[in-house]
């Protein structure tokens, strides 16, 4: 089995292309969701949370306050180390899980959606990496935008990341999502035909 890590930028549009891959058959893991059913009401890791960042992160309803964490760690390095270090461990445990499913179902080709690939050193996990790239103006404007942030919050989420200059000189193969989506999807198909992985 072929397996593909897909990852970019905060908002560069990873998940764009992932439910392109999952509505034309591909196999997908999706390293955000993991990220989320790991720190569902009742889950041991959100009482690791409270301990370490305070009651003040969990919701009356028992949910993670996303917001309130999210403030807390993409200011402060250290904070967010702590967070890695607690969630990062049981989030790639899952998708070894998943992998190993996928591999069990004769599935010719996974692709990984890992926002921190390469920052994790999860690089040699994979066979191939794509990048999904866009310019600086257009990742602040969409992050900006999706997340109803302000300028300080999303420059900070995106500075919490290797730059995306960066990470595309690292790619074995780099999607330029800065014009529609139609021509990203044309993209795709183009490296998939190029990579012998046509569904
Ligand atoms: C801080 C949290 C609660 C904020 O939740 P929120 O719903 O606002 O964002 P969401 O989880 O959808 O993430 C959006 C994007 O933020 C970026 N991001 C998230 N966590 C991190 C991190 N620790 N370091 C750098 N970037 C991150 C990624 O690009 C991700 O795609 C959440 O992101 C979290 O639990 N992060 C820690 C786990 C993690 O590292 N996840 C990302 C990779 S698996
Ligand atoms: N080509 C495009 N043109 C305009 N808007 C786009 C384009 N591609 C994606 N977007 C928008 O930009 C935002 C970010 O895209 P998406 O959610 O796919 O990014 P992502 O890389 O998965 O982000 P994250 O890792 O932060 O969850 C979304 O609101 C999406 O609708």
């Amino acid at each position: 089995m072929m397996k593909i890590g897909l990852t970019g930028g905060i908002a560069s549009g990873k998940s764009t292309i992932s439910r392109w891959l999952i509505h034309h058959g591909y196999s997908v893991i999706d390293a955000d969701k993991i990220s989320r059913e790991v720190v569902a009401a009742g889950q041991p890791a959100l009482c690791r949370i409270s301990d370490k960042f305070g009651d003040a992160m969990i919701l009356p309803t028992g949910e993670l306050d996303r917001k309130q964490l999210a403030s807390l760690i993409f200011q402060d390095d250290k904070k967010r180390a702590a967070l890695n270090a607690l969630l990062h461990p049981l989030i790639r445990s899952r998708m070894l899980k998943e992998l190993d499913q996928y591999e069990k179902e004769g599935a010719s080709a996974a692709f990984l959606d890992i926002p921190l690939l390469y920052e994790s050193g999860l690089a040699s996990w994979v066979d191939k990496t794509i990048v999904v790239y866009v310019s600086e103006t257009n990742q602040l404007k969409r992050l900006m935008a999706r997340n109803h942030l302000d300028e300080s919050q999303a420059r900070a989420r995106m500075g919490s990341q290797i730059p995306l200059s960066e990470k595309v000189k690292l790619a074995d193969a780099v999607i330029d999502n800065n014009g529609s989506i139609e021509e990203t999807e044309e993209q795709l198909q183009r490296l998939l035909q190029r990579w012998s992985l046509e569904n």
